[in-house]
């Protein structure tokens, strides 16, 4: 019996600008996004046929309403495969958080079933079986700093965003991203990311750089509706964070500073002060 074991990362958006509604329906976007470590887990173990799903947490679904099963069973159905596993998956990134955890989930089943039934279909391959799965699965196929554009799914490398910490901290609402795009209107948003300005920040390993040209689009739809939203931001800075942003469609803020311990203590005041989920994490840089 095979087993192996991957971490499913988080990430967030350290800058997010839509461009326009596309005729299918999708919004065009720039991105760039951050892999973070705060992961989930997923095990698999090979078995014969079937993909089983379990979950350790109550309220997700354990079929083909959660992601990690459909991409076991797109990629199952695109090799033609005779084989099975049984899925593992132990949640710790909130869930419609803004953070991708179901897009992580996917990318990590693609990637370990992959390698556990001896496919050896390279990452172009994977990248569009995950780009089928939703907009951001690509991305956690890689981890890193990315530049994504299309609808999420037109991956760049980009220099490494210098390692630093990053405080994330989820008020209690769950916030549905394909609410936040429908309802997205261009002539609300007072501030658009400068693209460029960040890939030179990164390239020049300037994190006060990265910070202060943090920008999401998308605040201007989520925020008006859940101010705790702004209200969380205002505490990171107040607590010293260099720059605090909400991640891609909400309700996450995330907060950031070079200093570990300066992370921690934003942590446990923003605790203090009734946020119900937080986490301390560094950056991944590299893919793993
Ligand atoms: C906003 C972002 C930023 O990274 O992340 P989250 O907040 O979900 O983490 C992403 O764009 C979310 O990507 P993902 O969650 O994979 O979205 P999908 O499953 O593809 O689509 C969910 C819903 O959002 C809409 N959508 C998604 C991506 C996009 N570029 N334009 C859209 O209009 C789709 O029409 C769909 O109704
Ligand atoms: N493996 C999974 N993990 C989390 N959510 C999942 C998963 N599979 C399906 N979902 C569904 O997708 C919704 C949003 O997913 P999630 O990836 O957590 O958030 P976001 O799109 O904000 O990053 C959840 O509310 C849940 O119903």
């Amino acid at each position: 019996m095979d087993m192996l074991t991957l971490h499913a990362y988080a990430k967030i958006n350290l800058a997010l600008d839509v461009l326009y509604k596309r005729a299918d329906g999708y919004h065009e976007v720039t991105m760039v996004m951050q892999a973070v470590r705060l992961a989930d887990t997923i095990t698999l173990v090979d078995q014969p046929h079937d993909i089983e799903l379990s979950v350790s947490i109550p309220g997700l679904p354990a079929d083909s309403g959660n992601l990690a099963y459909r991409a076991a069973a797109l990629l199952k159905s695109y090799a033609a495969s005779q084989q099975g596993a049984h899925i593992r998956l132990d949640k710790r990134i909130p869930l419609a958080a803004g953070l991708a955890g179901g897009s992580a989930d996917a990318a990590a089943v693609l990637k370990g079933l992959n390698t556990l039934w001896g496919l050896n279909l390279g990452l172009d391959k994977l990248s569009k079986l995950a780009a089928q799965l939703g907009s951001d699965v690509p991305f956690c196929l890689f981890n890193g700093t990315m530049q994504a554009t299309g609808r999420g799914e037109l991956l760049e490398p980009l220099p490494p965003l210098k390692p630093c910490y990053v405080v994330l901290a989820k008020p209690a609402i769950a916030v549905s991203t394909s609410w936040v795009y429908q309802n997205f209107n261009p002539g609300k948003v007072t501030v658009r990311p400068d693209i460029r300005a960040m890939r030179t920040c990164l390239a020049q390993g300037n994190l006060a750089g990265v910070a202060q040209n943090l920008v999401n689009v998308l605040e201007s739809v989520t925020i008006p509706a859940y101010p705790e939203i702004a209200k969380i931001k205002e505490s990171m800075l107040t607590y010293g964070a260099m720059a605090a942003l909400m991640s891609g469609s909400g309700p996450t803020v995330f907060g950031l500073t070079s200093c570990q311990e300066q992370a921690q203590d934003i942590a446990c005041r923003l605790q203090a002060e009734g946020v119900p989920e937080i986490f301390v994490a560094e950056t991944v840089s590299k893919v793993e």
